[in-house]
């Protein structure tokens, strides 16, 4: 007789930062020595706590423990197996935490991991560096996998794998990524076995690189790490996640008792089920619900999928589950008190997908959904006139009128720049009395008078800075931005903010994405009073500061509708009117910042050419009518560029500036075999540190800068914005900075 199909609900991972921002407080509290150690590590008890009993009582059966972080858990990781590198261990520790934030944060001259975003979302890690062999020096987990048995939870511990954890990680040059693999597998192995004997059944190992283009070595290390770690003492569920798995037939015949498998993101997931079959022995991981995305599962739809996947899949049981760590999503729709119950109504984050995972699961074992569990959607109501003018749009929108040549001696007629200009990328510190007054004026503590006049004297002393320090083009310096997106989401229709969807982005450092439900379009005017105040207050030219259409996009949570592309042209013609009217206005340079451009990238090789396509256009559109004389910026950072820069060039802004100093001359080397003819500015120090840039080290940049790009092309800006910083810190920045450009700018004179 037929065994019937166990089917369980399992989760892989759960926001972290509290519904309240509790641990982002503790840390911040922490590091500004306001908060003592036992009181970070209680705050951190106790939110682990109430979220394992949160997923407990959605009816989840199998529970990720070790998912938590106090500030990522690629850090964790790097401590607990002594990936220590050199610099840290050669410091003096006084308190128990000071290693591990001194690796996430830096101190006095010793710089902190580097840090880069997790695959295609938001979340940034530390990036391991691989100096030395691996040691068991601590592991964490176990304490909680027993309290969790304790609690009467299921625990399934989670851990980044072996491959995916070397992929992501550094290692010195010359040496081979995977160098330290077979003592780390010792490492694993060990702490499997801790968990098995103290009572864990189930782990999650996360291998979200099985997803990325591999090669037929790296599909062998993996056979090797699987054959290694297999062992009868505990299950292991490998769990991909954020696409589909390119090597299949070789991943399912892994000996792992579970596949966790995205059906979500990939439909090659299911198409390989279908060619290949699923091995009959094995648990499938069945990733249904979206973690990456808001809206509700269409639950219809998703049990018939279930449905169709375990009929062709024939596993042994069934995990029903999201399609990655719930980490990417706000925490609940229950905190947003100013949404209207319909717009809820189509809404699931993070605890709202533990319920559908609960629906799903009950469903599946019962063989049909309860009446009524889909609410189904809202009707949106499409915007005629933006409808209209996408379907209108010509080759034309998308061109400048005159080529970039042409535009330069246009432009150069109207600001009569020195060589190497100076300027900054737009924004300057958020302090806390600017977070504060927004905050009382959005309680309505304040009323828009004194909240418009707090925001213009911060205007004037910024312009006063930026003039008292000889920049050559200024900014408004951002003060009215909470965040460089949900700043316009909010001046948009088709867009929802919420008041506390924070996501991590990395520490304690979150941002609220906002929700693109409908078409957009700009009502008004959103950045003309401040940009024109900020102008009327110096001869010298004023950016007009929007954010681009694909990073609007690329940080938004987007209707799955319509295709992205036509989402970003609508964004691109709602900008469009505002470029056009700062124009209007007088304002001579704007510049449009995408830093997430390349953030929308796909993970697969295959699918990138349509997006550079599309990105490329949508950029385009925003600014195309502007006349030849007027400057169009734009800003990335956080990018590899390397495999963009054909994108980039096409964008045709008249000058980009890029982050540089992080990538320790990588972007400069890209001139050496790229002829780039634009106006660029090759940031000349990081502001992600405290630390003063010494002139020295800035006229060293710029001349490397020099050897493979024209001195008339170059600007003299830093890498990004210095909303994060303080104002001690960067007035002797920028002091520096000017005075440097203008050395060089003489010394070449005389020449
Ligand atoms: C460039 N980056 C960005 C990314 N994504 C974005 N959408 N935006 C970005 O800028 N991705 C990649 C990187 C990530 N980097 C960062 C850097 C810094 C932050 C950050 O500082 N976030 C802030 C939140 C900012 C914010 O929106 N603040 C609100 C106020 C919220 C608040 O708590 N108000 C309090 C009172 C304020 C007080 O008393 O201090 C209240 O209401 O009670 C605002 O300014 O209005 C953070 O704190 O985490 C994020 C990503
Ligand atoms: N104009 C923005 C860009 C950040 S990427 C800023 O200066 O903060
Ligand atoms: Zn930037």
């Amino acid at each position: 007789m037929e065994e019937k199909l166990e089917i369980w609900s399992s989760n892989l991972g759960y926001p972290r930062i509290g519904e309240k921002r509790e641990l982002k407080k503790a840390l911040e509290g922490y590091w500004q020595d306001k908060v003592t150690d036992e009181e970070l590590k209680q705050t951190a008890t106790s939110l682990q706590e109430r979220i394992w009993e949160t997923q407990k009582q959605a009816g989840i059966d199998f529970i990720p423990v070790g998912d938590f972080s106090l500030y990522d858990h690629m850090l964790d990781i790097s401590i607990n197996f002594g990936f220590i590198p050199k610099r840290f261990r050669q410091q003096t520790i006084k308190k128990e935490l000071e290693l591990y934030f001194t690796m996430a944060r830096g101190a006095k001259n010793v710089p902190p991991l580097e840090m880069t975003k997790w695959f295609d979302t938001n979340y940034h890690y530390l990036v391991p560096e691989i100096d030395t062999p691996p040691k068991l020096l601590g592991n964490p987990i176990l304490t909680l996998i027993k309290k969790a048995i304790a609690l009467n939870i299921q625990p399934k511990p989670v851990l980044v794998g072996p491959y995916t954890f070397l992929t992501l990680s550094k290692v010195p040059e010359g040496k081979d990524k995977f160098w330290v693999l077979p003592k780390l597998l010792e490492v694993y192995k060990e702490v499997l076995k801790q968990w098995a004997m103290a009572g864990a059944k189930w782990v999650q190992i996360d291998e979200p690189a099985l997803v990325l283009e591999m090669s037929g070595e790296e599909i062998k290390v993996v056979k090797d790490i699987y054959h290694n770690l297999s062992s009868p003492d505990i299950n292991i569920m490998l769990q991909t996640y954020f696409e589909g798995v390119d090597f299949y037939p070789e991943i399912a015949k892994l000996p792992v008792q579970g596949i966790g498998l995205d059906f979500v993101r990939s439909h090659n997931n299911l198409e390989n089920i279908k060619k290949y079959g699923f091995p009959k022995e094995k648990v499938l991981g069945l990733g249904i619900v979206n973690g990456r995305n808001v809206w509700r599962t269409n639950l219809t739809h998703a049990f018939a999928l279930a449905k169709e996947i375990i009929d062709i899949a024939h596993p042994k049981a069934v995990f029903v589950q999201p399609s990655c760590s719930l980490l990417h999503l706000p925490i609940s729709i229950e905190l947003e008190t100013k949404l209207s119950s319909e717009v809820k109504q189509i809404l699931a984050f993070a605890k709202e997908r533990l319920q559908e995972v609960a629906i799903l699961t009950q469903a599946l074992r019962k063989g049909e959904l309860p009446a009524g569990s889909f609410a189904g959607s809202p009707e949106v109501h499409p915007l005629k006139e933006v409808k209209e003018k996408i379907a209108q749009l010509k080759s034309e929108d998308f061109e400048r009128a005159e080529p970039y040549e042409k535009r330069f001696l246009k432009q150069q007629k109207v600001l009569n720049l020195p060589l190497f200009p100076t300027t900054t990328i737009g924004s300057f510190p958020q302090t806390k009395d600017v977070r504060q007054k927004r905050a009382r004026f959005k309680r309505g503590e304040i009323d828009q008078q004194e909240y418009s006049q707090f925001l213009r004297e911060k205007m004037a002393f910024c312009i006063g800075i930026q003039e008292g320090l000889g920049l050559d083009v200024l900014v408004h310096g951002e003060f009215e931005r909470s965040d460089m997106v949900e700043y316009f989401a909010q001046k948009m229709t088709g867009f929802l903010v919420t008041q506390n969807g924070w996501v991590q982005s990395y520490g304690s450092r979150c941002v609220r994405p906002p929700i693109i439900y409908a078409d957009v379009s700009r009502p008004k005017p959103m950045t003309i009073n401040e940009i024109c105040y900020a102008q009327s207050l110096t001869p010298k030219p004023v950016k007009g500061m929007l954010t681009g259409p694909v990073t609007i996009l690329n940080w938004s949570y987007v209707r799955e509708d319509i295709p992205r592309k036509e989402v970003a042209f609508q964004i691109a013609l709602a900008l469009r009117d505002e470029v056009l009217d700062l124009e209007k206005a007088g304002i001579k340079i704007i510049q449009i910042d995408e830093p997430a451009f390349r953030e929308g990238l796909p993970l697969k090789k295959e699918k990138r050419k349509s997006y550079l396509d599309w990105a490329v256009k949508a950029f385009r559109l925003s600014n195309a009518p502007v006349k030849p004389q007027t400057q169009i910026h734009t800003h990335m950072c956080y990018a590899e560029f390397k495999d963009i820069i054909e994108a980039i060039d096409a964008m045709d802004a008249d000058v980009i500036s890029i982050e540089c100093s992080r990538s320790k001359g990588d972007v400069i080397s890209i001139f050496e075999t790229y002829h780039y003819k634009k106006g660029i500015g090759l940031g000349t120090y990081d502001i992600h540190s405290p630390r003063i840039p010494k002139k020295e080290e800035i006229l060293a940049t710029l001349k490397r800068c020099l050897k493979v790009l024209a001195p008339q092309q170059l600007w003299v800006n830093p890498d990004c914005g210095l909303k994060t910083r303080q104002w001690e810190e960067i007035i002797p920045s920028l002091r520096n900075m000017v005075e440097v450009a203008r050395e060089l700018r003489d010394s070449l004179s005389k020449d």
